[in-house]
């Protein structure tokens, strides 16, 4: 099948090289010079693991382009991949979603208007409803919400637990089941509406689980039990699962922050006070601070103080720096009066921020380390794995490591000197 794709961010690039892969022509369509240029030229805009070899391995069937005409051009099926960011008052921006819907014009093969982005419940009603005044109505509609996580995109996209359709008319939803020939999963087909709250309600879950064992880190802390060893046994519950019980410094990321914001928004406009939602959201913003308050206790304060960040993207695998907590922690210590290093291989600092100039920036951890009072594990890179922390120890001047991510072997650390924080655990190396 001929498709075009309409935004060549994560999704809108994941999505085109997947279904290039699988067989389709795919003309991916972005408003940004620069972007389109790189990927005409071979290269990728961001990082992630498999995107280039797919995209490499797929050109004769993928090109780019900044004209949106072209994209829809004996195009059977176009898919919309663009951002949808959280605006001032918490709701989803759906403004790029809907200049996508009125570029559409007279596209004569179009068949069908699949909607990736992630939308407020009731978005797919309003097009359809613009669709209709405008003369194409005869397009098809579905909801084909993303559930990839970034760093694993590819695989998540080629092999998912499950592809969710949302259509209401049966040949649409059999258009885009065909697209996804060749994928192994199981396929739910369902109304628009629900389609869209599928994925509004598993980030939720998803972000709740993870505010939940954090939670539970804290009491762990003040009792003496140890995160780590409950969440473990819990997650053998088979009704509950050992994923996303990782307690750490909170959840980041372009999309748990935006899409519970956006939820609780929606919720809200529907006259229901999603109260649950409202203290996960809350709960995720103190995660960093509260750390920032342990790192003071224990450092009897922080003006002066010297704080190397180590990993500065919202996880690992990823340059996406998009609501990542060590731009809360940056800012705070910042604030606290702080000097801040920061160790990141992979991340794209946004220039603009004020927070990212006054960081100083190294190439290896043992350079963010120098003199430092602390060390603040904020992502759980594997390169961490491989650094001489004895080395380390010795370029600092004081002995603090906060892991913040539960993620180095703290009896090693404490055998070399280090007083190792963690999150929902003991202190291991003090006196
Ligand atoms: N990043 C993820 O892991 C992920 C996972 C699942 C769902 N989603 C959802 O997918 C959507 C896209 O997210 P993303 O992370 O890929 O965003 P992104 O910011 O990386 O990419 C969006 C791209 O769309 C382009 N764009 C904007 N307006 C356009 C237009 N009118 N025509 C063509 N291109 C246009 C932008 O220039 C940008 O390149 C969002 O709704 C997000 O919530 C993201
Ligand atoms: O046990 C855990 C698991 C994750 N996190 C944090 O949660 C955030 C999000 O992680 P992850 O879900 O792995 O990454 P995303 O790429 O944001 O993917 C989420 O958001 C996507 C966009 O909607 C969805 O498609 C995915 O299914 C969903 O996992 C990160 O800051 C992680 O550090 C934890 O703190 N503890």
């Amino acid at each position: 099948m001929r498709v075009g794709v309409f935004g060549a961010g994560y999704i809108g690039l994941v999505t085109g090289a997947c279904l290039a892969s699988l067989g389709h022509r795919v003309v991916v369509r972005d408003i940004v010079p620069a972007r389109v240029e790189m990927l005409r030229a071979g290269q990728v805009p961001l990082y992630e693991p498999g995107l280039e070899d797919l995209l490499r391995q797929n050109r004769d069937r993928l090109t780019f382009t900044l004209d949106a005409a072209e994209a829809l051009e004996g195009t059977e099926v176009a898919f919309v991949c663009v951002d949808t960011p959280p605006s001032a008052s918490g709701d989803a921006d759906l403004s790029r979603v809907w200049s996508v819907v009125a570029e559409l014009g007279s596209a004569p093969e179009l068949k069908a208007l699949v909607v990736k982005s992630t939308v407020p419940v009731g978005t797919g009603e309003q097009i359809r409803g613009v669709l209709e005044t405008s003369g194409l109505g005869h397009l098809g509609y579905a909801s084909n919400p993303e559930f990839t996580a970034e760093g694993r995109a590819v695989r998540d996209f080629l092999r998912p637990d499950r592809v969710v359709i949302g259509a209401e008319e049966t040949e649409t939803a059999r258009l885009v089941t065909a697209l996804h020939e060749g994928i192994d999963a199981p396929v739910e087909v369902m109304g628009v509406a629900s389609a869209e709250m599928v994925k509004l309600a598993a980030n939720a879950l998803l972000a709740t689980k993870i505010t939940f064992i954090n939670e539970i880190a804290a009491v762990c802390e003040r009792t003496g039990a140890d995160v780590l060893e409950v969440a473990r046994a819990v997650g053998l519950d088979h009704r509950l699962g050992p994923h996303f019980l990782n307690a750490g410094l909170g959840y980041g990321g372009s999309c748990f922050p935006k899409d519970s914001r956006a939820l609780r928004a929606m919720a809200s406009n529907s006259g229901h006070p999603f109260q649950l939602l409202s203290a996960v959201i809350e709960v995720n913003d103190l995660q960093p601070r509260r750390a920032v308050q342990r790192l003071k206790d224990r450092l009897g304060g922080l003006r002066g103080r010297r704080v190397a960040l180590l990993g500065l993207t919202f996880k690992p695998d990823t340059d996406d720096m998009r609501e990542a907590p060590s731009e809360v922690l940056a800012a705070r210590l910042l604030a606290e009066g702080c000097e801040v290093t920061g160790w990141d291989p992979m991340a794209r600092l946004p220039d603009r921020e004020p927070w990212t100039t006054r960081v100083r920036r190294t190439k290896t951890v043992a350079e963010a380390a120098e003199d430092c009072d602390a060390l603040v594990v904020v992502t759980e890179w594997a390169e961490l794995r491989d650094v001489d922390w004895s080395d380390v120890a010795h370029r600092m001047r004081g002995r603090v490591l906060f892991d913040g991510r539960n993620t180095l072997d703290r009896e090693e650390l404490a055998s070399q000197g280090f007083v190792c924080m963690a999150v929902g655990r003991a202190t291991a190396g003090e006196d």
